[in-house]
């Protein structure tokens, strides 16, 4: 496997504060890589700068080679790096369908002026939307949901369509940032399986920001950890769990002590997240 994303002694400072700093990773090609590590560590950060949403203050940021550092996020897009799309309020009134069909519309920029001067090619354009959007649907098994407006569904459900959204574009790598919150294990599991065949199936890479251990161990391999900005080291779940240094890093920043390591079936000692 090659590195499709190659992040290179990247910093982010805040002011005076440094919320990634001196980071240096690699998300291989075809994988499904986990980013975890305690509140605060600059997980999120670090999907700001390598979806295009943030600049790196220093360092390199690398798809397939090619230097992206600081590359808007609509040039990551047309590269195949995207992020789940959280669906943005204007949309919830519409149906699941139409927040499908709005995706590739919505990037390519379509004009009213285009849509006038051209009116046979949009309508075999738009139908053809149409037949992606249920392949969509098909492929996610949520054809029954293809009428019901976005903002009447599950929490799990709008993860399914943000899932669904990415598979209107020609993603390549899809950074999911936090989709077990709030999502009910059925659905949760409905969403793992996605993502495993999405990635056995169609080839896509994951980068996934997660808390929840069960969905990092079901999904993962390997998993990075970041604590206090930087890697604190990059391995399979199992070594994960069972190095001091990490359950030093949950436990040390956490006086609560509720961020945890330890997945369902986890030894005792190990604690879950
Ligand atoms: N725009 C910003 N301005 C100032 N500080 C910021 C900004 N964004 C993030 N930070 C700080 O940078 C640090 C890293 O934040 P980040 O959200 O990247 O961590 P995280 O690992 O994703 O945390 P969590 O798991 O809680 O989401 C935090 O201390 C946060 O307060």
């Amino acid at each position: 496997m090659s590195a499709i994303i190659e992040v290179e002694s990247v910093s982010k400072r805040f002011g005076g504060f440094h919320a990634v700093d001196d980071c240096t990773l690699s998300v291989e090609e075809g994988s499904v890589t986990g980013l975890i590590g305690p509140n605060g560590a600059g997980k999120s950060t670090l999907f700001n700068m390598v979806a295009g949403n943030l600049a790196p203050t220093s360092g390199t940021i690398r798809v397939d080679g090619e230097d992206v550092t600081g590359l808007p996020a609509h040039s990551l897009f047309s590269r195949g790096v995207l992020r789940t799309f959280q669906i943005a309020h204007e949309f919830s009134h519409m149906s699941v369908t139409e927040n499908l069909m709005m995706v590739p519309e919505h990037q390519h920029g379509e004009s009213l002026f285009s849509a006038w001067l051209r009116p046979g090619r949009v309508a075999r354009e738009e139908a053809e939307i149409h037949r992606e959007a249920d392949e969509v649907l098909d492929f996610l098994k949520i054809t029954h949901l293809r009428n019901e407006r976005a903002g009447n569904l599950s929490g799990g459900q709008k993860k399914l369509l943000e899932l669904g959204r990415t598979m209107m574009t020609n993603a390549r790598v899809v950074l999911l940032d936090e989709i077990a919150a709030g999502v009910n294990r059925t659905l949760l599991n409905d969403l793992a399986a996605n993502i495993e065949r999405l990635n056995t199936e169609r080839g896509y890479t994951f980068f996934v920001i997660e808390h929840d251990m069960d969905l990092i161990a079901r999904l993962c391999d390997p998993v990075i950890v970041m604590a206090a900005g930087t890697v604190m080291t990059k391995g399979h779940i199992t070594d994960i769990q069972n190095n001091p240094a990490v359950i030093e890093a949950y436990f040390g920043g956490s006086p609560t002590g509720n961020a945890t390591v330890e997945t369902e079936a986890g030894d005792a000692g190990h604690v879950s997240a």
